[in-house]
């Protein structure tokens, strides 16, 4: 099946790649120039890990291509995926890249005499697909959707970093479609494919499900956060023996022949420094404003913004509960990306803490393996700010340090080099993953979150 994808960011360049891996003979389609070289020369433009080799291959075999213009591939293929940036912008989602590329699509499609369906893999509020979508894509092709036209709304779930695996093994396709056609079409590109279920629903049903799945992940981190809280303030209560003691309940945590069987979703249900990354801060803010727009005040999924919104910042407090003013103060930040395994800062809670940081006057050292271009872009280094991708420097001389993101090199720092590197060693742990006994068995002072001593 010959296939354009619309927006090589993250989601079309993995959407791309894998449907080209199956089979399909895909053209990936972005405005950015050089984001078009990379792949046609088989680089990859973003670090996530097993993408590099599936792209060689892919482009190797001829299965795939990038261009800058759409016109001749969409008029050439049976279905094109828009999967251009849905950012927040001011108070609402901005449907800008959404618009124009529906437009392009629907130009070119003047041009075909086929059935050609459009399906709309970003992340969009509901009615978007169904009223907007449809009315630029009628408005610019001259086409009538239904009869010549098809139209899908198929949101995607993969997570940066276990990206691949994620869209080589979904849980499930969701195929929001207009009209039978549509359907059909759409099943044509996974289903002799892809070993999942597929949800046949309507267009705003696939969006809901898009929006409902990210808030609920992302208020399940804000409730353990606030749980953290009400543990901190009471002392001698440790939030993560408690989160553990729930998850552990099989209605969370299903065993099989007496083992976990999904124990992923126990990452949801821990304390830490708050969520961040491209999606779900994006998303829960999206939701809420839409649900504003229909009258509705939700509580619920505003809290989630809202405590996770004070969640770095409790943690600089904390420290200063312990060492007093930061002025002056040496303060190593460990993990700049939003979670391990990725290089997107993008509302990462470092970004937060590092802020507050200055603020108060500290001197801050920034490391991270993957993410120290993408950080110093957002907060360039200067007299008070140093970056690096090793943690040895920024733990020299330091009073304390805080771990933000869990990446291994981080986790399995010997307690020896806190005592021999640091001044005084004080290890604020953000994520919960040292072993608090033993760092203090070397007499390191630690603080954790959701936890009072
Ligand atoms: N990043 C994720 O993990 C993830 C996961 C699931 C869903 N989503 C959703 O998928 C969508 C895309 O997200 P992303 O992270 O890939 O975004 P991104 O910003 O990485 O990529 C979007 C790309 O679209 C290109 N573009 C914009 N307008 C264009 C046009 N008219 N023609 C051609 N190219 C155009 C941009 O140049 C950019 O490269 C969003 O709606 C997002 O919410 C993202
Ligand atoms: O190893 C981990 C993984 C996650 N987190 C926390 O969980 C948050 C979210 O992580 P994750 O869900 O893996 O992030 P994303 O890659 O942004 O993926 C979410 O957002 C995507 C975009 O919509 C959806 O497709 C995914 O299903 C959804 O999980 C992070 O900010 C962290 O707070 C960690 O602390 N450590």
């Amino acid at each position: 099946m010959k296939i354009t994808v619309v927006g090589t960011g993250y989601v079309g360049l993995v959407t791309g790649v894998c449907l080209a891996y199956k089979g399909h003979h895909v053209i990936c389609i972005d405005k950015k120039k050089d984001i078009v070289e990379k792949i046609n020369n088989m680089e990859v433009p973003i670090y996530e890990p097993g993408l590099d080799k599936l792209l060689k291959e892919v482009i190797a075999s001829g299965r795939l291509k990038a261009a800058t213009e759409l016109g001749k591939s969409v008029a050439e293929s049976e279905v094109s995926i828009i999967a251009v940036g849905t950012p927040f912008k001011g108070d609402e989602i901005d449907l800008t890249y959404i618009k124009a590329a529906t437009k392009e699509i629907g130009t070119a499609l003047k041009e075909r005499d086929k059935y050609h369906v459009v399906c709309v893999k970003s992340t969009v509020i509901p009615t978007t697909t169904d009223t907007l979508v449809k009315n630029y894509l009628e408005d610019s092709s001259g086409k009538k959707l239904g009869e010549d036209i098809g139209l899908a709304m198929n949101p995607e779930f993969l997570r940066e970093g276990k990206a691949m695996e994620d869209f080589m093994n979904p849980d499930r396709i969701v195929i929001g479609a207009y009209d039978k056609n549509s359907f059909s079409i759409m099943e044509k590109v996974y289903k002799d494919y892809f070993k999942a279920p597929i949800i046949r629903c309507n267009l705003r049903t696939a969006e809901m499900i898009k929006y409902t799945a990210n808030a609920l992940l992302a208020t399940l981190i804000s409730y353990s956060n606030e749980v953290a809280t009400i543990c901190e303030k009471t002392g001698e209560i440790d939030v993560k023996e408690v989160l553990e003691g729930v998850v552990l309940d099989k209605r969370f945590n299903p065993r099989v022949n007496g083992k976990l069987v999904n124990p992923e979703m126990n990452k949801y249900l821990q304390a830490g420094c708050g969520f961040g990354g491209s999606c779900f801060p994006k998303d829960v803010k999206a939701l809420i404003s839409y649900s504003i727009a229909k009258e509705h005040i939700p509580r619920i999924i505003d809290s989630t913004i809202e405590v996770n919104k004070e969640q770095p910042l409790r943690i600089i407090s904390r420290l200063e509960d312990s060492v007093g003013t930061l002025e002056g103060k040496k303060v190593a930040v460990l993990g700049l990306a939003f979670k391990p395994e990725t290089d997107d800062v993008r509302e990462s809670p470092s970004i937060a803490i590092i802020k507050e940081l200055l603020e108060k006057k500290a001197r801050v050292h920034g490391v991270d393996p993957k993410a120290m271009d993408n950080m110093k872009k957002i907060i360039p280094p200067d007299n008070s700010l140093t970056y690096s991708t090793e943690y040895k420097s920024a733990l020299e001389d330091a009073d304390a340090v805080i771990l933000v993101t869990s990446w291994p090199d981080f986790v399995q720092i010997p307690p020896e080099d806190f005592i021999r590197l640091m001044k005084k060693p004080l290890v604020v742990d953000g994520r919960r993953v040292f072993d608090k006994a033993r760092l203090k068995a070397k007499g390191i002072r630690y603080i954790g979150v959701g936890l009072a001593y």
